[in-house]
């Protein structure tokens, strides 16, 4: 990008202190022309729409694809105002979000800024230009306090090559963490693991579609009961499963249905035709032999994005700690597939500024989701405002007891930990919570291998 060398961005009028700036090597960018508090939204740009067609013709071939963003119906949105020129960062501390009921895009602090630092939002993983990013250590000089060292995750014989093919899949044992194997699958009637579900008899067929639709629409569908089939047909009669809510679910009064009742239903799907025949016992359960605690593929572009996601954590952590807190994070990256208007959420231990003993970084950053959600959604109406279901989650530490279960509770799909705590850890150091018998939710757990200098707290502590 040409830039003048007597570059002069205008001052800007922006009420919540952003200005415009010259960025080095990035040309124009966001700036903060004072401390902006964390979930501040820092800007809505209204945006300007162009047709799938139209862009493909005429847009597309020019400086346009630079600054544009995708909408969530396929056309091209110019964001006008300052939207256009925050520029990308791997740590991003701004998130935004497309909203179509105002077409509009809202940017929103992830984390306190401080004056004169760049307002940066992440791009995505496909870039049409080299990145220039901030390293760590030219934000947070690391503290010589003798626990630090750490400059950048990972072992630079380890990364990537330049010319590599990002979707090359990385052998497992060349993976920067390993994952802990879950205890063997049931194989009796007495070590099936259940949780209560709520189900309902329809004796009429054609009603089925229609709850089926409801269902849809109600914010009861859980993405953890797609191990189980929705209905069973035993002895003539049609049931219907409906949630695992601790609340029984409020049936559509027209259909005339019976209460819905609470019965045991496999918390998992069977991996041997012994534990299928077992499950179905239960509720009619999938198949999926797929070997317990095997490792999903990982392309190198997705272990690339891992470590970033780790860089991140050691990058709050640092900072946490030289801001007189413990070195204790949490971050939530927009996936490695990018779904639309994920949000970035970053967190960190605050117990000592709050002088409060549950203010981990696990529970803060599990809040600050809900708070968010809470803001810019509906989905508060049934209580799932602080759901990371499909979320993978990166921390500093293995979570404690409490926080495990806090994560569990959130229907998180993955996290990786840095750290073990092998005096109060939760997650496979003292006990492995999504893996007990009876819980109601099952996450994968990895642990990060690859040399990171430990963020050294008293291992007694719960984090
Ligand atoms: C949406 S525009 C951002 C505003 C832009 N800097 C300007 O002056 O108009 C995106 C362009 O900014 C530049 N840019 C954004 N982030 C960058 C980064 N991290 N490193 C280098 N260039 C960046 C790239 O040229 C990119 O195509």
């Amino acid at each position: 990008m040409f830039v003048p060398p007597s570059f002069n961005a205008p001052e800007h009028l922006n009420s919540t202190g952003c200005r415009i700036k010259y960025s080095e090597g990035k040309g124009r960018g966001v700036f903060a022309s004072r401390k902006i508090q964390r979930n501040t939204v820092v800007e809505i740009s209204p945006v300007l729409f162009c047709g799938v067609e139209e862009y493909e013709n005429f847009g597309k071939s020019t400086v346009l694809d630079h600054y544009t963003f995708k909408w969530k119906d396929g056309r091209t949105a110019l964001a006008l105002g300052l939207g256009s020129l925050f520029n990308h960062s791997t740590s991003p501390n701004v998130s935004y979000t497309l909203d179509s009921h105002t077409d509009s895009i809202r940017y929103e602090a992830v984390r306190d800024i401080y004056p004169d630092e760049e307002l940066c939002i992440f791009y995505g993983h496909k870039l049409q230009f080299d990145p220039l990013d901030v390293s760590v250590s030219a934000i947070d000089p690391e503290p010589e306090d003798g626990w630090g060292g750490l400059s950048a995750v990972g072992n630079d014989s380890e990364r990537p090559l330049e010319n590599a093919d990002p979707n090359e899949i990385v052998d497992e044992l060349s993976l920067p963490f390993t994952m802990l194997k879950p205890p063997p699958e049931e194989e009796d009637s007495t070590s099936i693991r259940t949780v209560l579900a709520w189900v309902v008899d329809v004796p009429e067929p054609r009603h089925i579609t229609a709850l089926i639709k409801w269902l849809k629409t109600s914010g009861l569908e859980d993405p953890n009961l797609g191990h189980l089939k929705r209905i069973r047909k035993q002895d003539n009669r049609t049931t219907l499963l409906l949630s695992v809510d601790p609340t029984p679910p409020q049936l559509p009064v027209e259909l005339g249905l019976a209460r819905p009742s609470q019965i045991p239903v496999p918390s998992s799907a069977a991996m041997t035709l012994t534990s299928l025949r077992l499950k179905s016992t239960f509720w009619p359960t999938f198949y999926a032999p797929k070997r317990k605690g095997e490792v999903e593929p990982w392309s190198r572009g997705k272990v690339a994005w891992a470590r970033e996601a780790m860089q991140v954590v050691v990058t709050e952590a640092l900072k946490a700690q030289s801001e007189g807190e413990l070195p204790v994070s949490a971050f939530m990256p927009v996936s490695y597939d990018e779904g639309e208007n994920e949000k970035i959420v970053v967190a960190r231990d605050t117990r000592t500024s709050a002088s409060h003993p549950l203010r981990h970084a696990v529970l803060n950053l599990i809040r600050r989701v809900a708070d968010s959600n809470l803001v810019h959604s509906s989905s508060s109406e049934h209580g799932s405002n602080y759901l990371l279901t499909g979320k993978m989650v990166f921390l500093s530490h293995e979570p404690c007891i409490m926080c495990s279960m806090a994560l569990l509770h959130s229907r998180v799909k993955q996290i990786f930990y840095l750290n073990p705590m092998n005096k109060t850890g939760g997650c496979g150091s003292v006990i492995c919570l999504p893996f007990l018998q009876g819980v109601n939710h099952r996450f994968e757990i990895f642990v990060w291998k690859e040399p990171v200098s430990n963020l050294v707290i008293n291992e007694t502590l719960d984090v």
